[in-house]
């Protein structure tokens, strides 16, 4: 329901004698709509700058504040604000808040109905639009047709404002640089005379430069407050000296109780993997990340906001660019819960290290937004950070930019991640070190004990030491303690990446597969990348992360038996797991009868032929998305993937003529009907991971083998001729690992 208007927003005797944005009214326009006392610490100005015409630049930490900076002078006179947000979920949120609020708002975007959609520009078109906030993305409002109709809006006088929320994502040296959001320098010239409020938590000084010169702010109000956020304690814990990350991030949520959490990953198989060890263990748990359909992904979102689950495992986000090189190594990276609003989050974890004190202050800083004491963890092994620096590395290594550029941006990557490094090698306060990385200098005692370095010094000390001895055990990584400066300036970013290989030509080792390419090409730089949404260009890079390894295996035949492979056990796991499924899916929709055990070879055959030779990982990760496919499909869909006759009592394959494939030696009684063409999964292609197998080969020891990640690095280590220091080899398992619990 809408609440009714506070006097001060019709053109009451007493409002006309009275600024709009005075203090007073403004107060009582916060405590009327938002029900809060008073204006957090630059609220105020912000506000009262914009609605006095002038630009702003606001600079607020996670969770200050900032959205009222725009929604406070949405409310004080008549008139739309317009804003800018990089992510649908985000803009659903906020617009879902604003409704309960009683306040008019809505948002533009593809996944809107057409009809919601001519609604809204019904609205708009009218004299007098009800809406107060419209919320739309970068992508539309670059687009002719819709920048035509906010001139409309604004030569009738009703546009009050435009907010660019996440405003560093204009930002080339931002963490979070969206190509789309370029486009918005353009507004300054459509809408010459409407006030722009740049907002953002994540602003380095050249990055704040950057975006205050792409929107041509004209002597914008520039508000700064400080990073450091207290209520939050910030620890680091070593994967390589703790007998189980997994087991230490249970033990950590369950010591905390039922406690609302986030967990960040790098890949969508550690989040489904970890998701499903944690569901395991008794915390209420879901994965959140690219390879959930939509309708999976806002019911993971929608149990996590409403409480339903208290934990959510998510993918996070390097960048668009860097996707292009990301998904030939099957990262397909989302951005995941950026800016969504729930306030209780107390823990917020990083199981694999961010790429850049920017990232990682941003997803950090969920934590706590209710200001109560919340926690930062961030789990750091020395495997994760290679491969954070080979991404980041690999990132210059092919796309339309330019040499100089591309060495800038690769140069910057690397110096950014540097900085985490030191966060987590370093023993010094965190906290100061994620200040200072930010151009804020502070004294040690502001800290007051709240991260582990401060409170626990010597024991971190301690671990430090366990550390490096652990390296050098393993002599893989000698020059792990050199300095960041030494690592930017030196040309030898790290110890497995060397730019001189690039120009040399190795890429077959980054790439083999022009499908992949093309697909992941078509993301970065053909029209899809500003105009698709976001669902589509997900669904190009799994077609490229599926490709590649398609291609993958078929050029690369490795024979040796992995001990990544999917053994019999598994797959008879994974059919007990889809049986249940089934049999739940059965309940929910009652009007269908499936054949329980048939259905279930076939689903798992279905999963193993897609991935099984991918690695347990993927076949896992495949098994688990089928699972939650089964929690939600509808009967239609139901009956169209398992081939079900509707009018039959039972379960009928649709009957094709090849023989059915070979069967894994656990497996051997699948139904007659399933044939080798739909156990193939999606391709009959040469290259298809199907065409792979013959009849008389066991899959336990014909299944190809994918270089894992340190693998595929030791052998580009060979070809430079470097004395072999694999970390397959070393002596790893030796080490006593010491690391407990606090
Ligand atoms: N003046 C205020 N008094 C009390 N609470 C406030 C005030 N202003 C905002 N809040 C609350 O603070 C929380 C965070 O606000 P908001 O989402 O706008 O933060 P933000 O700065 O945009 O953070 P992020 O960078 O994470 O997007 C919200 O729950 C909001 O209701
Ligand atoms: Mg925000």
């Amino acid at each position: 329901m809408k609440k009714s208007p506070l006097a001060m927003q019709s053109t009451s005797q007493t409002q006309k004698n009275k600024p709009l944005h005075e203090k007073e009214a403004l107060v009582k326009l916060l405590r009327w709509h938002f029900g809060h006392a008073q204006f957090r610490d630059k609220q105020l100005d912000a506000i009262q700058a914009v609605l006095s015409g002038r630009d702003c630049f606001c600079l607020m930490p996670t969770g200050g504040g900032k959205s009222m900076c725009y929604q406070i002078p949405a409310l004080a006179k008549p008139g739309i604000v317009l804003v800018v947000s990089p992510l649908i979920a985000l803009m659903e949120n906020q617009v879902i808040g604003l409704k309960e609020k009683g306040i008019a708002g809505e948002f533009l975007s593809s996944t809107q109905t057409m009809q919601v959609k001519t609604k809204i520009y019904e609205d708009l078109d009218s004299g007098k639009p009800s809406l107060r906030l419209l919320y739309v993305t970068p992508e539309l409002t670059a687009t002719p047709g819709f920048m035509s109709k906010l001139k409309k809006i604004h030569s009738r006088g009703l546009l009050n404002l435009v907010a660019i929320d996440e405003a560093h994502c204009i930002s080339s040296w931002g963490h979070d640089f969206r190509p789309s959001y370029r486009k918005l320098s353009s507004l300054r010239n459509y809408l010459p005379d409407v006030p722009i409020l740049a907002l953002t938590a994540t602003a380095a000084p050249k990055v704040q430069k950057d975006v205050m010169e792409s929107l041509c702010l004209q002597n914008p109000l520039v508000l700064k407050s400080s990073f450091n956020r207290p209520n939050l304690f910030y620890e680091v814990r070593y994967k390589d000296l703790l007998d189980d990350a997994y087991a230490d991030l249970c033990s950590v949520l369950k010591s905390n109780g039922d406690t609302c959490a986030i967990v960040y990953c790098l890949e969508r198989t550690t989040c489904d993997e970890l998701s499903a060890y944690l569901s395991a263990g008794g915390i209420s748990c879901a994965a959140y990340h690219a390879g959930l359909n939509d309708k999976a992904r806002s019911s993971v979102l929608d149990d996590w906001i409403s409480s339903r689950k208290q934990v959510v495992v998510a993918t996070f986000f390097v960048c668009f660019s860097e996707m292009v090189y990301v998904a030939q190594f099957s990262l397909i990276l989302f951005q995941a819960l950026h800016g969504i609003d729930r306030k209780d989050v107390r823990l917020v974890c990083h199981f694999n290290i961010p790429k850049s004190m920017e990232a990682f202050y941003q997803e950090s800083g969920r934590a706590g937004r209710d200001q109560l004491p919340s926690k930062s963890l961030l789990y750091y092994g020395m495997d994760d950070r290679r491969r954070m620096e080979f991404i980041l590395s690999k990132n210059q290594s092919k796309n339309s930019q330019s040499f100089s550029t591309r060495e800038r941006s690769s140069k910057k990557s690397i110096s950014d991640f540097s900085q985490m490094v030191d966060y987590c090698e370093g023993s010094g306060c965190r906290r100061k070190k994620i200040l200072e990385s930010f151009g804020e200098q502070i004294p040690v005692s502001l800290c007051k004990n709240s991260c582990d370095a401060c409170k626990h010094p010597n024991l971190l000390a301690k671990y430090l030491g366990e550390l490096t001895s652990a390296v050098l055990q393993k002599n893989h990584f000698s020059q792990i303690f050199i300095s960041s400066q030494d690592r930017t300036d030196g040309g030898q970013y790290s110890e497995f990446w060397n730019r001189d290989d690039e120009a040399s030509g190795s890429e077959e080792d980054i790439s083999d597969c022009d499908d992949g390419i093309e697909a992941v090409k078509k993301v970065a730089n053909s029209k899809l990348s500003t105009k698709a949404g976001l669902n589509e260009r997900i669904n190009f890079l799994q077609h490229a992360e599926e490709s590649y390894y398609r291609n993958k295996i078929s050029d690369k035949q490795v024979n040796k038996p992995s001990k990544n492979a999917v053994s019999d056990v598994l797959r008879q796991g994974s059919k007990e797991k889809l049986l249940n499924a089934l049999r739940q899916a059965q309940q929910r929709l009652r009007n269908l009868t499936i054949e329980f055990e048939a259905s279930a070879i076939f689903l798992e055959n279905e999963c193993y032929n897609k991935y099984g030779k991918s690695g347990k990982s993927f076949y896992y990760s495949q098994v688990a998305s089928t699972i939650r496919w089964l929690s939600t499909a509808n009967s239609i869909e139901l009956t169209n993937r398992l081939g079900i006759d509707t009018d039959s009592p039972s379960v009928n394959f649709i009957s094709k003529e090849e023989p059915p494939a070979a069967p894994s030696p656990s497996l051997e009684q699948r139904p007659a009907q399933i044939t080798g063409k739909e156990l193939d999964g999606s391709c009959g292609s040469e290259n298809s991971i199907g065409a792979f197998q013959t009849e008389s080969e066991s899959p336990s020891t014909s299944l190809p083998v994918i270089p894992s990640f340190s693998e595929f690095v030791n052998r580009r280590k060979v070809k430079d001729n470097q004395p072999n220091t694999s970390c397959k080899e070393s002596p790893k398992k030796n080490f006593d690992k010491r690391m407990r619990l606090q």
